[in-house]
């Protein structure tokens, strides 16, 4: 057996983001979000759900916190539903949403833990999208506005900051794949809604500095590793285009101010014109304090001319996968890390994101849940080579404190540690919570 342990001060957290937990979709003055609108257009979610009621943290928040506290954690990263605070995406704003979340972080304050807030993790208010959403400059400046009010409303009770979360799913599954709330299928809008993103971003972190607001400020990147198959030049370029379309693509403009010029190159191939106005990129590029990387899974693949959008095709190993068909691949996060980097220097780096789909459901008050221990301790592993390979990571936050609305999977796909019973809204703490908890508490585990 192995000891796996980790540095005194590593961060101990649990993840969540408003559309997925909290329900109570038309209470307390809550505007109408894209996610809303896409969960009720048929064909969009599994089985028809939506967001409506969730896990109903909204009402039970303080029930939430209590696990947290037993759980032990040192931070709870969660996201603000942007039309709680302005129902029309600017303009009016509305208190009752300012005082739920206030409500919230008093309680995790109260109970030691530091809150993590998200200002967007994808619930785009309804009314922005009607006016062309994130690919409407007017967009960044709603960002902005927004942004400035969540700073000055909530310093010093929030130190830690994210502006965007997963700007890949935003601007490329959403808008181009189209899996994703609005559903859009068009290369050119998708990268420019990346650029959009990455401008409101930049602007967000000026505003931040500008009014002098103490803490931290960064973003969270959804992150993946392709393998090659081959030590084939092909292969290993048809990987590169991969990782850099969620790596690169977002992290050069942020830490070099520039785009990767093969993406560039490759996406004007593919008809694609960025529209960059003067200044976009000293903006983006405005220093971070530290890096949110999420990190589920990777894949082995190889060049395939004409295959999908980067000329790529998987092979299939026989991995090991979870519940949502996705391959157990822990290498690749220790890959991601190394690969951050060696491009970008000792940026600090919190795991906002890292957990498994494992549907156990529970047997006599206990869920069982093997598969997601199994998981947490290979990529804590993964995770602690990358640290004594002297990757800067200050915390680690498993997705997800609790089973939640998966987006286009809806309610059937799990994430928890907490599983949750949607029809009674009963909370029951997996096996995995309290292998988390005893983790936590040691700072080690035995592998
Ligand atoms: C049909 C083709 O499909 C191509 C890829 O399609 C996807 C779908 C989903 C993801 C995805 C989902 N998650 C987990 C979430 N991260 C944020 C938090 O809200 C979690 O719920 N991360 N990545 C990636 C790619």
């Amino acid at each position: 057996m192995t000891i796996i342990q980790f540095p005194k001060d590593m961060k101990w957290g649990t993840a969540t983001a408003s559309y997925q937990i909290e329900g109570a979709a038309k209470e307390g003055g809550r505007g109408v979000s894209i996610w809303d609108t896409f969960s009720k257009t048929p064909g969009k979610v599994a089985n028809g759900d939506n967001g409506d009621v969730a896990c109903d943290s909204y009402h039970r928040y303080e029930e939430d916190v209590e696990m947290m506290k037993d759980l032990g954690i040192d931070v709870y990263r969660f996201s603000v539903a942007w039309p709680r605070i302005f129902p029309d995406g600017t303009g009016e704003v509305n208190q009752e949403g300012l005082d739920y979340y206030h409500r919230l972080v008093d309680k995790l304050l109260a109970n030691g833990i530091e809150p993590m807030c998200t200002l967007y993790h994808w619930d785009l208010p309804q009314a922005l999208q009607d006016k062309g959403g994130w690919n409407n400059r007017e967009t960044i400046d709603a960002f902005v506005e927004y942004a400035t009010l969540m700073f000055n409303e909530f310093s010093g009770k929030i130190n830690k900051w994210l502006t965007l979360n997963e700007p890949w799913c935003i601007s490329f599954l959403s808008n181009y794949i189209g899996v994703h709330a609005p559903g859009n299928h068009d290369l050119q809008l998708a990268t420019q809604i990346s650029h959009h993103l990455l401008v409101a971003h930049g602007k967000s972190v000026q505003k931040f500095r500008e009014l002098g607001i103490d803490g931290e400020i960064g973003f969270a990147p959804n992150t993946t590793w392709l393998e090659p198959f081959s030590n084939r030049q092909e292969d290993i370029d048809a990987c590169n285009r991969e990782i850099g379309w969620y790596i690169e693509w977002f992290m050069d403009p942020v830490f070099k101010g520039t785009y990767p010029t093969f993406m560039v190159d490759w996406f004007k191939k593919k008809g694609v014109e960025l529209v960059i106005e003067d200044g976009d990129m000293e903006t983006i590029s405005q220093p971070v304090d530290f890096l949110g990387i999420n990190y589920y899974t990777g894949h082995i693949a190889r060049y395939k001319e004409n295959e999908g959008l980067l000329d790529w095709e998987l092979v299939e190993m026989n991995y090991d996968r979870t519940d949502i068909g996705w391959p157990i691949f822990p290498e690749g996060l220790y890959n991601v890390l190394t690969r951050i980097k060696e491009s970008y220097g000792d940026v600090p780096i919190f795991i906002t994101e890292n957990g498994s789909c494992y549907n156990d459901e529970p047997e006599k008050g206990r869920v069982h849940d093997t598969g997601r221990i199994n998981y947490l301790e290979q990529h804590l592993t993964a995770l602690s080579r990358a640290i004594a390979s002297g990757v800067n990571i200050k915390g680690y936050i498993t997705w997800s404190l609790m089973d939640n609305f998966e987006w286009a999977e809806g309610y059937t796909m799990r994430f928890g540690i907490v599983h949750v019973n949607y029809r009674t809204l009963e909370r029951t703490k997996k096996d995995s919570f309290y292998w988390y908890k005893q983790t936590i508490a040691n700072n080690w585990f035995e592998s």
